[in-house]
């Protein structure tokens, strides 16, 4: 056992005592960030309780070790424990997800607990300013299914051309590749997407990730008309669904969960597995390092954290990092692989030079709110949300659409310039806004306030609108040599002033909704909010959308690239990392280039196919889908219209 400083305590302390553990965490690293010390009541609930924990002991050896039970981690791990002779071990930070988790109305209590790593994410000077410090939550799920058990639920996928994309980066990752894991993955519950031959060629029923739409309450289903009408107004069509085979449209979305449960990569994925012998999963246990022989460059091994000291765990085939987008770069940087001048900061020996920590883009959003008619029904409405926990309390649209305006190769014709997210509040609703607005957004006083007084005794439509292909980048640097702290991310928003020129155009079209058919009838208005920055242009000229576009961004939480596939990046094709054995990097942090659409469902596909390549890879093919597919056409089309 590895014992350093007199604090450190050689015994072994059962992890299944997490208050313990965690209250010695505490104590060792006080100022370091462990989540806000919020009330643990739910973490012992039975309803999601996975209990194959292990008190995982100095010296073990596993064949696989794989870090993090995120979105892509725990596919990894349940997929590789398929094979029998392997056995898989998995460690995650955090613990079981709580009740709050698993029932989908419940997840915006989820961030700013001890369930979020809690960091923060800093804008580049001048950007954000109705941010206060510029500075931006940025949850992460610290749990079993990572993000995948925090999130919105919201399931997309992107276009075709997204992964052509890809391809062009790393061979091997174009559609028509990555589809079949997109099917393998998917529990489709909505049988109106079989209703045409061109949309069930996409979907599956058979995955573990169950796929559904809201109940339609009869309230909320005339809402999502009007919307979709008012969409179709202008000019942005009414499609079947946002996953098909065009998705510039409108529709009602798809979301992860199913009969008033979320189907996380802990409930699809890990609760099936647990039983089996061979998968052993280790919570409360933080990585700090990945072991990598300096000499043969070969990764043998984790360092870990847990129960008050640091122990090591050796691999024999391979160690699997899937901690996500910001903490895998941290991770790498911390065992020596990384920018050389980055990590000689901090003396840190440099064993293989990589831009680990570059290329951080991300989905950024600008919220648009539009007033709507005066409500006492609507504030009644608001009040009968509650027993809709199950599914979500406000009815959603959702779409994509390209603007005719801007130039055609921003980005290319394939891909479609912006997502957008229409929730409808009824009135009176200003009390949950502000925790959304405060809370989740970071928005000053100023903003929040406004917010709150534009819904006070109106509807209002709060319009997300993401820019899906931003041309901006991001990166994720070491603050200290400690592992125990959080890296800063700086989001790079904006520093291609093409994303602000693109921003401001959709800005302009979207704020087209309130000429729109229902708010002419109801005397709509474009709410007047309080953006700080840009208190002295005069309103709603171009400067002016402009700078809101500027100062009101934030982001929806889809961080991707820091350790980006391709020659030119941190792995290869097969996702191992350059000039490194026994190491892969399987997460968020691989994607080359953010697709069109939301970033689960993409990172639970590169789950997916990494554990094929990982079985190949040691004489395994019982997952192989691609080389089925491309030993006969018809196998192919069977295959696809299952
Ligand atoms: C609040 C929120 C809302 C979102 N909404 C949506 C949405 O509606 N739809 C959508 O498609 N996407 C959404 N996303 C994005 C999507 O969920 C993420 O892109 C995706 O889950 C990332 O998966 P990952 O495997 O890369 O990382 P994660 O899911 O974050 O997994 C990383 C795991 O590693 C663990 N870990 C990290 N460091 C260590 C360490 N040192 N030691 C041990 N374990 C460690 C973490 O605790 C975590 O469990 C949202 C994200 C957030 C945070």
């Amino acid at each position: 056992m590895w014992v350093i400083g007199k604090e450190w305590r050689m015994s072994l302390i059962k992890l299944s005592n997490h208050d313990q553990v965690r209250s010695q965490e505490r104590k060792l690293y006080g100022s370091a960030p462990q989540g806000k010390n919020h009330s643990d009541r739910f973490s012992r609930s039975s309803i999601c309780t996975f209990i194959n924990l292990l008190s995982v002991s100095d010296g073990q050896s596993f064949d696989f070790i794989v870090v993090g039970s995120g979105s892509a981690g725990a596919v990894v791990a349940a997929r590789l424990s398929e094979v029998p002779s392997f056995n898989v071990l998995l460690i995650e930070a955090g613990g079981d997800p709580p009740p709050t988790s698993v029932i989908p109305g419940l997840f915006v209590t989820l961030p700013g607990t001890e369930y979020d790593w809690n960091v923060e994410a800093q804008f580049d000077k001048g950007v954000g300013l109705a941010h206060p410090g510029g500075i931006l939550n940025y949850p992460r799920g610290k749990m079993l299914g990572g993000c995948s058990s925090t999130n919105f639920l919201i399931y997309s996928r992107g276009v075709p051309e997204d992964y052509e994309e890809w391809n062009r980066i790393a061979p091997g990752w174009d559609w028509e590749s990555v589809l079949p894991y997109f099917k393998k993955l998917e529990g489709m519950t909505d049988m109106s997407v079989f209703k045409t031959p061109q949309n069930a060629y996409l979907h599956s029923t058979d995955g573990p990730v169950k796929v559904s739409r809201l109940v339609t309450l009869k309230s909320t289903a005339i809402i999502d008309n009007i919307r979709l009408d008012s969409y179709e107004e202008m000019g942005i069509q009414k499609v079947l669904e946002n996953n098909g085979p065009e998705i510039e449209g409108a529709s009602r979305p798809h979301f992860t969960f199913y009969n008033g449960r979320r189907s996380s990569t802990a409930e699809a994925y890990l609760r099936p597995a647990k039983d089996r012998p061979n998968l052993k999963v280790a919570k409360f246990a933080t990585v700090t390092k990945i072991l990598v022989d300096p000499l043969t460059l070969r990764a043998y091994g984790v360092e870990i954290f847990t129960s008050n000291k640091l122990i090591k765990i050796y691999s024999k085939k391979e160690v699997i990092l899937s901690a996500g987008t910001i903490n895998s770069p941290k991770i790498l940087m911390h065992s020596g692989i990384g920018p050389r001048e980055e990590l000689s900061k901090f003396g840190i020996k440099t064993l293989i030079n990589l831009p680990v920590g570059q290329n951080f883009h991300d989905h950024q959003t600008i919220p648009l709110v539009f007033k709507g008619k005066l409500g006492i029904l609507t504030a009644v409405q608001n009040m009968a949300a509650a027993p809709q926990l199950d599914t979500l309390p406000v009815p959603v649209q959702a779409g994509f659409f390209r603007l005719n305006t801007s130039s055609s190769s921003y980005p290319n014709k394939y891909q479609p310039h912006f997502q957008f997210f229409n929730t409808y509040v009824g009135a009176a609703a200003s009390v949950l806004l502000a925790i959304g607005c405060k809370t989740l957004g970071n928005f000053d006083q100023a903003f929040c306030w406004s917010l709150g007084k534009t819904n006070a005794v109106n509807e209002i439509d709060n319009v997300l609108l993401v820019l899906m292909h931003p041309l901006s980048r991001g990166e994720i640097r070491l603050k200290s040599k400690n592992p125990m702290e959080d890296p800063t991310i700086n989001l790079g928003y904006y520093r291609n002033e093409y994303d602000l020129l693109v921003a401001a155009e959709g800005v302009k079209f979207m704020n087209t909704f309130i000429n729109t058919t229902y708010f002419r009838k109801v005397g709509g208005s474009l709410a007047r909010l309080s953006v700080r920055g840009c208190e002295h242009i005069p309103w709603g000229t171009d400067e002016y959308w402009r700078c809101y576009a500027k100062n009101t961004v934030s982001s929806l939480l889809h961080g991707v690239g820091t350790c980006s596939m391709g020659r030119q990046g941190v792995v290869d094709e097969r996702l191992r990392v350059h000039n490194v054995d026994g190491l892969r990097v399987v997460d968020a942090s691989v994607i080359p280039m953010i697709p069109s659409g939301n970033t689960n469902a993409p990172v639970m596909m590169v789950g997916e196919k990494a554990a094929d390549m990982i079985k190949a890879d040691h004489n395994d093919h019982s997952g192989n889908l691609k080389q089925v597919l491309y030993d006969d056409e018809d196998s192919l089309r069977t295959w696809y219209y299952i």
